[in-house]
């Protein structure tokens, strides 16, 4: 009942020896708390909230409108309702080194498992678009110390993202995340690689845990899981799959719903009531109140 069962402090010492594992970690974004205990349920060892996420759920562009209180509050929702350690998108820190420590302490309290902090000015964007601005690499530097820094549990994971590949070029790019790491960064997600060779380069001149972006229609391959464990990486991210599938569907169930009049036509292609209920746990609540569960349903429910 009520889903969670562990501690951040637990959940956070659980990503920790996943990435000490050699195996890869399969990180698919939740849409929800929802979407997130399915997460759980099909078997993925942790779960991401997206800032594209995020910010598309309110009908906003990625380019850093959230503020860290407003991912928080998600946050902490997501966390309610999965035992999963969750990483969360924190953008720039939202403002200046400052901003990033302030983010720390709230993710932490909202039971995160950690964060991440890319080397973008403010006004950011997706990582896979062109025309992204740099803060330079001391700017980033201080915002990675006013993070670690902050931290009151140092189970708490840091991770620095670095956009530079598409602006600087890759020697640029692994000169930065090695800067990151020397100011207290645990792992690094370097942003849109171009291709397998250069996912070799970033794990040849790092010995921390890396991150890759499997983000659709982006500017890296979609490599196998497989491919990403050969390639010695730890974290296999999808971070707006769920978002995109859950969209893809609805549009397509708009169109037919129009069209026909009426979604019967839908039915085999929806998750039905007896599923949905057992995902949300109705059995487990008639354990304290008999009364929740004293209903039969239709048959096909
Ligand atoms: C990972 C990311 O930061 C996100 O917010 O999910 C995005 C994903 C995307 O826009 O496809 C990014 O790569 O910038
Ligand atoms: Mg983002």
């Amino acid at each position: 009942m009520l889903h969670t069962r562990t501690t951040p402090a637990q959940r956070r010492r659980e990503l920790r020896r996943l990435l000490a594992s050699g195996r890869l970690l399969r990180m698919p974004g939740a849409v929800n708390p929802y979407s997130a205990r399915l997460i759980q349920e099909h078997g993925f060892e942790a779960a991401y909230l997206s800032g594209a996420v995020l910010a598309a759920e309110l009908c906003l562009p990625d380019i850093g409108l959230t503020s860290s209180t407003e991912v928080a509050a998600r946050a902490q929702q997501v966390t309610r309702v999965t035992d999963l350690p969750v990483l969360a998108d924190a953008d720039t820190g939202f403002g200046a080194p400052v901003n990033a420590a302030r983010t720390v302490q709230l993710f932490e309290d909202a039971g995160l498992a950690g964060l991440h902090l890319e080397d973008q000015v403010s006004v950011k964007r997706c990582g896979h678009l062109d025309g992204k601005t740099l803060v330079p690499r001391e700017e980033m530097v201080q915002r990675v110390r006013a993070a670690a820094d902050a931290r009151r549990d140092t189970g708490f994971l840091l991770m620095a993202r670095t956009d530079a590949r598409g602006v600087e070029g890759l020697d640029a790019a692994i000169d930065r995340a090695k800067a990151y790491v020397d100011a207290g960064a645990d792992a690094v997600f370097p942003e849109a690689l171009a291709d397998e060779r250069e996912f070799a380069a970033f794990r040849a001149a790092l010995d921390v845990p890396l991150l890759a972006n499997m983000t659709e229609f982006g500017k890296s391959p979609l490599l196998s899981a497989a491919t990403l464990e050969d390639l010695g990486y730890n974290i296999a991210l999808y971070p707006v799959t769920l978002f995109r599938l859950a969209n893809g569907a609805v549009e397509d169930g708009l169109r037919t719903l129009a069209a026909e009049g009426t979604q019967a036509s839908l039915l085999p292609r929806m998750q039905t009531r007896s599923r949905l209920y057992e995902v949300l746990g109705y059995a487990d609540y008639t354990a304290f109140d008999s009364a929740v569960l004293d209903f039969t349903l239709p048959p096909g429910a």
